[in-house]
């Protein structure tokens, strides 16, 4: 089994701009990275071509192994689970769908269930369910669910299939503080048992739990710098990453950043 689920060399995206420029970037099995930026930084477009959505203009992208370019990538797509906000509005058009549906629904890799599933596969929906502490919503309509309810319904979605990778892209996007509490406490009881190596994309630093151990900050297309979580997230290294001056604060294991006042 490789241990090297990413390897990018190099990686340029150019369509009518640049979107990506020179990415290089190594996460190995058993880590669990943060992917921090600003709006229009580059996280989706990166994505996007680890799921093979975009093609690289140049460099190298290879995935569990496997070159870009050389590999049938749906396949590998079977073995990535990535769950974006924007996916939790699609899904809402499946009004039909009960909890348990949505959570199989991952095993076939589609929206909706279009193959009658085993006893074994409703067991392991069940299973997941109960795991993100949504087994309650078995036979609840998805349409009627709540947005931090939905999202752990795509979360269980996404490991039905087992993946080696979970992209979470966003996933307390619109929720309240105290459904945000409740995702991030699932999310990191789900990395600490780490069956599957999460990358956590985010804006927002106190998503950044003391499991992403390491941090990528991505700007303007480019990676600012890449490293261990402690050593990114000081002040210093934010003001510059900002352009701003900002204060960081590391309390519990939990991180807090203000800007500060420009005199
Ligand atoms: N296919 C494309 N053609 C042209 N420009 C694109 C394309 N895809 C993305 N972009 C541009 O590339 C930049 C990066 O977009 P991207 O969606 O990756 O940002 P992001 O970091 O995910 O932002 P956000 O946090 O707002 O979701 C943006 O300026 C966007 O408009």
């Amino acid at each position: 089994m490789e241990t090297m689920l990413i390897d990018i060399e190099h990686l340029t995206l150019k369509r009518d701009k640049h979107i990506l420029k020179d990415i290089n970037w190594q996460v190995r099995r058993g880590e669990h990275w943060a992917m921090l930026g600003m709006n229009g930084a580059g996280k989706t477009a990166l994505l996007n071509v680890i799921c093979g959505y975009e093609f690289p203009t140049k460099g190298t992208v290879r995935v569990l192994g496997e070159t870009f370019g050389h590999y049938p990538w749906q396949e590998l797509r079977k073995k990535i689970g990535w769950v974006s906000f924007s996916f939790s509005e699609k899904m809402h058009d499946q009004l039909q769908n009960i909890g348990l549906e949505v959570v199989l629904s991952g095993k076939f890799a589609s929206i909706g269930l279009h193959e009658y599933p085993a006893d074994e596969d409703m067991a392991k929906a069940k299973g997941i369910m109960n795991d993100l502490g949504v087994g309650y919503l078995e036979k609840q309509p998805y349409a009627h669910m709540s947005q931090g309810e939905k999202q752990r319904m795509l979360i269980g979605r996404a490991l039905m299939a087992e993946p080696d990778i979970l992209l979470l892209d966003e996933p307390c996007n619109g929720l309240d503080f105290f459904a945000k509490a409740q995702l991030l406490h699932t999310v990191e009881q789900l990395a600490e048992r780490r069956e599957t190596t999460i990358i956590y994309v985010t804006h927002q630093v106190d998503e950044i739990l003391p499991v992403f151990k390491q941090t990528l900050l991505i700007r303007n297309g480019e990676v600012f710098d890449v490293g261990r979580t402690d050593e990114l997230l000081t002040s210093e290294k934010l003001s510059e990453f900002c352009r701003a001056p900002v204060r960081m604060q590391h309390k519990n294991g939990h991180y807090s950043l203000e800007v500060e006042e420009q005199q």
